[in-house]
């Protein structure tokens, strides 16, 4: 165990690119916690989809071994936090399990919309921050303006804020040292009862559900009897060990520490982040605050393109899920799209981690329905049912009223996107509750139904801003509005994996969108294909699609073998990621973009 007085815990919040993972990457490699040998750019973003879109999806942690100036050896436990909205909650609860944050800004750039949405998390977990100006080798660095930015935007004291370049090494000793001297060592009581909070778990093939925890009060040690007390599950602990990053065992750990352990956990899904660990035996009167298990927000359907393939589907969702709470799934059958799962996410950017991690690594071709939210249908005889996909809606003569979640969402964008931010909220059926300056800046809270929002909402919101708006929410409730259901017909035939809940007033509107983009997505057939948006038997919306008689061949007159052997083939993987419909195949990029809103 080590003394509370010589442990720091921290994380690193930051933009995105700002140069969080070079940073990590340096700190272990100058304390040696990494043979130089094993040393591999981003130690930390290990899943590849994490290493291609640039984004880390699980926290990670890393112990770190540190001798500092006064001549004692400290030890770091540094833990790395997702960046993405989706993953706020994740985001949230990490910060708790430490005491201070690096705040690193890239001083050719400045502070940037997710610097702000990550300080403010580190800020309402009452951390200490020390400001790291980064790539400071740049001919374009501007460490005093950046530094006069942080103190005006963000409000904190930068005056001694830490230059550096985590890419040369410039100023990482300075680093670790502001980590020793400048943030608070943990507090806690080692003979109290055991108090751990669930910070992390996920599946480890070789050792199973590996659970993070860190020590509030008291000592666990391998063999322990716990309790997880929002769950009530109780197990022995097979192993408990350190992250160096390779797991390093240890026999007990105490208040302020930060370790893993395994304990014969059949599944990531008995686990809860946030959860409360303590003995069986001796329990801690109350838990932690704050447990909020994650709820999924956003449904869709996940169909194989090849119905063969539904079984590898059900077994790679299985396995996925095994390593993901928050994500869930039942089965589902469509009729045009056959057998397939209806899953729930956190958001947009998990279903499409999702989504790629079962294409990528298990090989699967798949069709993606239209992202929705959950509906309460106020049935006429009193009963409240949840509409999970629009698919299912009942007999609208049935229905009394309808109910959707609203979301108070806080918008942070420099004053001259403003307009073009409140436009957008408009759009999206937005009630302005708050507007308010800060420097040049300007916050916006609006009510938003979550419908709204979980589809293209923040690509939209990105591309107006040129991505210098933060955007965080939180579900309120769920209220009254006028929504309907908008079929979507393709030469006569309703296309079930189109067909969305609207709002009344905007039926009409979105339906003119959709039949013409799908009338610009879907190839031209040898006969005339009618597209058609329609209120149960009310077509609102209407567009033809004109008949082709041409072989796509016929361009390459001549003798150009190759070239003709080259369409057919682009035609031919073409056609996988088609989906046929009564006599109409459907491009399947058609399902996602035909819902985008940007008319
Ligand atoms: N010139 C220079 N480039 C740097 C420095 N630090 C990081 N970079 C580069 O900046 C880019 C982003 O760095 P990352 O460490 O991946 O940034 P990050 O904040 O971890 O990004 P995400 O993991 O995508 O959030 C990489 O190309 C780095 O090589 C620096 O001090 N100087």
């Amino acid at each position: 165990m080590t003394e509370l007085s010589h442990i720091r815990n921290f994380s690193i919040v930051a933009h995105i690119d700002h140069g969080k993972s070079t940073l990590a990457d340096r700190l272990i490699q100058l304390t040696g916690t990494v043979a130089e040998r094993d040393m591999k750019a981003q130690m930390l973003d290990a899943m590849d989809i994490e290493r291609e879109r640039g984004i880390t999806i699980k926290a990670n942690t890393v112990r770190i071994v540190y001798p500092a100036k006064d001549g004692e050896t400290y030890v770091l436990n540094l833990i790395d936090t997702p960046g993405h909205v989706d993953f706020a909650y994740e985001v949230s609860r990490s910060m708790r399990a430490v005491e201070g944050s690096l705040l690193v800004v890239d001083a050719t750039q400045g502070v940037e919309a997710q610097t702000l949405a990550n300080v403010y998390q580190a800020i309402d977990a009452d951390h200490e921050i020390v400001p790291v100006l980064n790539k400071i080798d740049l001919p374009a660095a501007e460490p005093d303006r950046v530094k006069e930015q942080i103190e005006d935007v963000i409000g904190i004291d930068a005056s001694e804020a830490v230059p550096i370049s985590a890419k040369t090494g410039i100023g990482i000793p300075d680093v670790l040292e502001a980590i020793v001297t400048r943030l608070p060592a943990p507090t806690g009581d080692r003979d109290a009862p055991l108090k751990a909070m669930l910070v992390d778990s996920w599946y480890d093939p070789y050792l199973g559900v590996v659970v993070m925890i860190r020590v509030m009060d008291g000592m666990i040690r391998k063999g322990d009897q716990v309790k997880m007390m929002q769950t009530g599950a109780t197990y022995r602990l097979d192993k408990l060990a350190v992250l160096t990053p390779a797991m390093k065992d240890i026999p007990e750990l105490g208040p302020g520490e930060i370790g893993v352990f395994t304990a014969s956990i059949k599944q990531v899904r008995d686990t809860r982040v946030g959860d409360t660990i303590t003995h069986e035996k001796k329990p801690c009167a109350t838990p932690l605050a704050g447990f909020k298990p994650a709820q999924p927000v956003v449904f869709c359907g996940l169909f194989p393109v090849d119905a063969n393939d539904f079984e590898a589907l059900r077994d790679a969702i299985e396995k996925l899920a095994l390593n993901d709470a928050s994500f869930s799934y039942e089965m589902e059958t469509s009729a045009a799209l056959g057998f397939g799962f209806r899953c729930g996410f956190l958001g947009l950017l998990h279903l499409e981690v999702i989504r790629d991690r079962l294409e990528r690594e298990y090989d699967l071709d798949l069709i993606t329905t239209a992202p929705s939210v959950v509906f309460k249908l106020h049935m006429r005889d009193g009963e409240v049912r949840e509409l999970h996909n629009p698919a299912d809606m009942p007999d609208p003569t049935l229905i009394d009223h309808i109910t959707e979640p609203r979301i108070k969402a806080t918008i942070m964008v420099p004053d001259e996107y403003l307009g073009d931010v409140l436009k957008l909220c408009q759009d999206r059926r937005g009630i302005q509750m708050d507007l308010t300056y800060a420097g040049s800046r300007a916050m916006a809270v609006y009510d938003l139904p979550l419908a709204e929002v979980v589809f293209d909402f923040y690509d939209r919101l990105k591309s107006v801003t040129k991505g210098y708006a933060s955007f965080d929410y939180q579900i309120s409730e769920y209220r009254e509005d006028h929504l309907v259901k908008m079929s979507i017909l393709v030469n006569d035939e309703p296309v079930d994996a189109l067909s969305i809940m609207v709002h009344r007033d905007r039926a009409e509107s979105r339906g003119r969108v959709m039949v013409e983009k799908l009338k610009e997505l879907i190839p031209r057939h040898m006969f005339k294909i009618p597209i058609q948006a329609a209120i149960g038997s009310r077509v609102i919306a209407r567009e033809t699609l004109s008949a082709m008689r041409k072989d796509v061949t016929a361009k390459c007159y001549g003798g150009d073998a190759t070239r003709k052997k080259k369409l057919l083939e682009k035609q031919k993987a073409g056609k996988k990621k088609m989906r046929q419909f009564g006599k109409v195949e459907i491009p399947q990029a058609a399902f996602i973009q035909a819902l985008k809103m940007d008319n």
